[in-house]
């Protein structure tokens, strides 16, 4: 990911976000239809998964192959949930290190003083059942925390959920700052991250940095026989928490546990609602809706082109600029490339003539803020276009109209069919489709309508709805049809708008405002006003707000939110606070750069994104599968935060022709719909589909081909057939 010329702003989609409409049942049939189209299913998918429980219930699954590849051990720091052991965090540790020991000194004190914050309590109106209702809740989001501590701090606040969460998690921190020290009189070494012991890991167990994977199984999976899940690895401590009963509300996360942070199913939906009474502050009055736009299409297909000329056109590119580039461009005998050079601003990638990495640009419409993200089109930068698919709202899909290009383009190993499937897999639904190089075919209204055909039919089929799609003629080399309508006499046969008028027209997407925080970290660098660690990157739900904390994972560090940077046009502008849909740099203070790269997520202190090793997940497969999928085999995967290399686990059923799904499948071949259960090599940040849609994405390569793509269903491995 580059930023190319540092910021411009946008948003704002708070007062349009409707939940209701996000999460509409029309897009959740168009998902099930387009897995359905695809792959042969029509089945429910929820109905599905209930008769697989059934099935699974019924047949005990078979033990993994032998030949199942042990995981290594997950990196340090992964899994656990680290604070940053500043000065001042030491000394708010030491503080609350010492009021808690001397209440566990003092038992008869602490029943004293729990009978007056009961008084105060009565007082105050609460009554017992409320609280008791409290405490189950928070029971829930605070895995680890005795019960009666909870009361006491709900005591403590007259009920507020919320002050009383904040206090045990601010303990929890401190609690854990101090354990990280030693002692309360020996002060840490300053950079040294401790593991916050909040959750099922607090009491003398071991952080899963040092845990073997057959430990991780076994507490991730309570039903699973440890010594059956490794057989080779070393003794499992036995499990002390069932992941599936608890939360993570941060915290929860019982830190070493192969579900370190994946927090039990409802858990979400119970901390969201808790979210959704809380009023947000509307804050600024925002101009124009943001626009996250992705520009995909096949190598050569012109996109670099077609949208440097567009900023060209728009302004955004001076004409001294861009004389330098024709110069330059010619000098390395590509005068083609010179508008791509707007774009491509790698050396390698002017030399090549090759977009590498995703460049984003910044420019805004009549009617919108555009974040601009121009994706590569060569399959070896497959992974860099996810990335930039994964931030987009809308695309535009390129696609050359010229005799030849348009049908390589088209076929099988070409990019235009991979890249409009990711893109709808990533969640895109509208497209722009620019039939490019339409001067390479003489304005041949034949020649667009038949590229139109072909790639209607194939979109339909592919999960995209008709109304969501419109087909541009243009030239991005000769800059027809990018901002002004097509001049008399081109092509009078089309009436349609210019590439300009139909980003301007694009609605915007309605992001969940009122959901935990979740920023997926696409770049980072070093500004001047935020500071030496600035990220960037698309915030997916919630709200950041400068001076607040944030979880940082799959580290798990808290780090502070210095300022927040939106980008206007050409202007970079200071934000007390960004929310979902937004396209944000921000500069975090408080952790080590290490601590943050590509894809962590920023999220929720008390309710981080779950980070997992083992998940269970539907996935349909494609014609890129060559050698069918077995136990054990190894895959790429990839979601929107993160890429790992992964196992299949285990296949738990097929989805037969009759619409019926078969248990325990031996393998599974292209174009079928499956249930699988996958073991990552190293922790990933990812949500269930029930949870969070966008960051439950999976999609899977192997060899440099996508060859299945899916949603997460829920945390945790297969049932194991115990060893005799
Ligand atoms: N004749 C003609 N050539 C074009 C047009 N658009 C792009 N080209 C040429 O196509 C070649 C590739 O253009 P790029 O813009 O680099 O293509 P790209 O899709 O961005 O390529 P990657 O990002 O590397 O996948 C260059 O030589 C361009 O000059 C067009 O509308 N007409």
């Amino acid at each position: 990911m580059r930023r190319i010329n540092p910021t411009y702003d946008a948003d704002d989609l708070y007062d349009d976000y409707d939940d209701e409409d996000y999460y509409d049942e029309e897009y959740e049939a168009q998902e099930a239809a387009m897995l359905a189209a695809q792959y042969g299913s029509s089945q429910d998918l929820n109905a599905q998964q209930q008769q697989q429980q059934q099935q699974q219930q019924q047949q005990q699954a078979p033990p993994p192959p032998d030949a199942f590849p042990a995981a290594p051990a997950p990196a340090p720091g992964a899994q656990s949930f680290i604070i940053s052991n500043s000065k001042k965090q030491n000394k708010k540790g030491k503080n609350k290190g010492k009021k808690s020991n001397a209440n566990a000194q003092h038992p008869s004190q602490q029943q004293q003083q729990q009978q007056q914050q009961q008084q105060q309590h009565g007082q105050q109106g609460q009554s017992a059942m409320d609280l008791t209702g409290k405490v189950f809740q928070m029971t829930e989001l605070l895995d680890g925390v005795p019960q009666a501590r909870i009361r006491e701090a709900l005591q403590a606040h007259g009920g507020n959920m919320d002050a009383a969460m904040s206090q045990l998690l601010d303990e929890a921190h401190a609690n854990n700052t101090t354990k990280g020290t030693g002692t309360d009189s020996k002060p840490a070494a300053a950079s040294k991250p401790v593991v916050l012991s909040l959750g099922g890991a607090g009491k003398g167990e071991s952080s899963s940095a040092s845990q073997t994977p057959a430990a991780a199984v076994a507490s991730a999976a309570p039903q699973a026989n440890a010594a059956s899940a490794a057989p080779e690895a070393a003794p499992a401590p036995k499990p002390k928490a069932a992941p599936s009963s608890r939360s993570g509300a941060g915290a929860g996360a019982g830190a070493g546990t192969a579900s370190a942070g994946a927090p039990g199913p409802g858990a979400y939906a119970k901390f969201v609602s808790k979210l959704d009474k809380l009023k947000l502050d509307p804050g600024e009055a925002d101009e124009k809706p943001n626009l996250n736009l992705v520009v995909i299409g096949h190598v050569d297909a012109g996109k670099s082109t077609l949208m440097g000329h567009l900023l060209y056109k728009l302004k955004y590119v001076s004409q001294r600029d861009m004389h330098k580039f024709e110069k330059e461009a010619k000098v390395l005998n590509k005068g083609s490339f010179a508008f791509a050079w707007v774009l491509d601003e790698h050396e390698d990638e002017r030399e090549r003539g090759v977009t590498v990495d995703v460049g984003v640009k910044y420019f805004e419409t009549e009617h919108r803020c555009v974040t601009l993200l121009d994706a590569p089109g060569h399959r070896d930068f497959i992974p860099n276009m996810i990335s930039g698919a994964a931030q987009g709202d809308v695309a535009i899909l390129v696609v050359p109209a010229s005799t030849g290009e348009f049908e390589s383009s088209f076929q099988h190993n070409g990019q235009t069919k991979e890249h409009a499937i990711l893109a709808r897999y990533c969640g895109i639904r509208k497209l722009v489709i620019a039939v490019n190089k339409m001067d390479m075919c003489e304005w041949s209204q034949d020649r667009f309508n038949e590229v139109v055909e072909s790639l209607r039919a194939f979109l339909l089929q592919g999960g995209y709805a008709a109304e969501d799609l419109i087909f541009v003629p243009v030239s991005g080399l000769a800059g027809v049809n990018l901002v002004d309508p097509l001049p008399a006499g081109v092509a009078d046969w089309y009436k349609g708008p210019s590439v300009a008028q139909c980003i301007d027209a694009m609605p915007p997407v309605a992001r969940p405002a009122n959901k935990p925080l979740r920023m997926v970290v696409a770049d980072i660098f070093k500004t001047i006003l935020l500071g030496p660690i600035t990220v960037s990157g698309k915030i997916e739900a919630g709200v950041i707000k400068e001076g607040e904390s944030v979880m940082v994972a799959p580290s798990m560090v808290l780090a502070k939110v210095k300022g927040i940077h939106r980008h206007r046009g050409k202007e970079i502008v200071p934000a007390k606070y960004a929310r979902a849909g937004e396209n944000v740099d921000v500069g975090l203070q408080g952790i080590e750069d290490t601590m943050v790269g590509l894809t962590s997520v920023l999220c929720e202190a008390k309710f981080p994104i779950p980070v997992v090793q083992y998940f269970e997940a539907e996935i349909a497969t494609f014609d890129g599968l060559a050698v069918p999928l077995l136990n054990g085999t190894q895959v790429q995967l990839h979601t929107q935060s993160s890429q790992a290399v992964a196992h299949i686990l285990k296949l738990a059923s097929v989805r037969q022709p009759d619409g019926k799904d078969k248990a325990n499948p031996r393998f599974i071949r292209k174009n079928q719909t499956a249930r699988v259960f996958i073991q990552t090599q190293d922790s990933i940040c990812i949500e269930r589909h029930d949870d969070f849609r966008p960051l439950s994405r999976i999609l899977l390569r192997q060899n440099g081909v996508t060859v299945a793509a899916g949603r997460v269903l829920d945390f945790k491995s297969p049932k194991k057939k115990k060893l005799r």
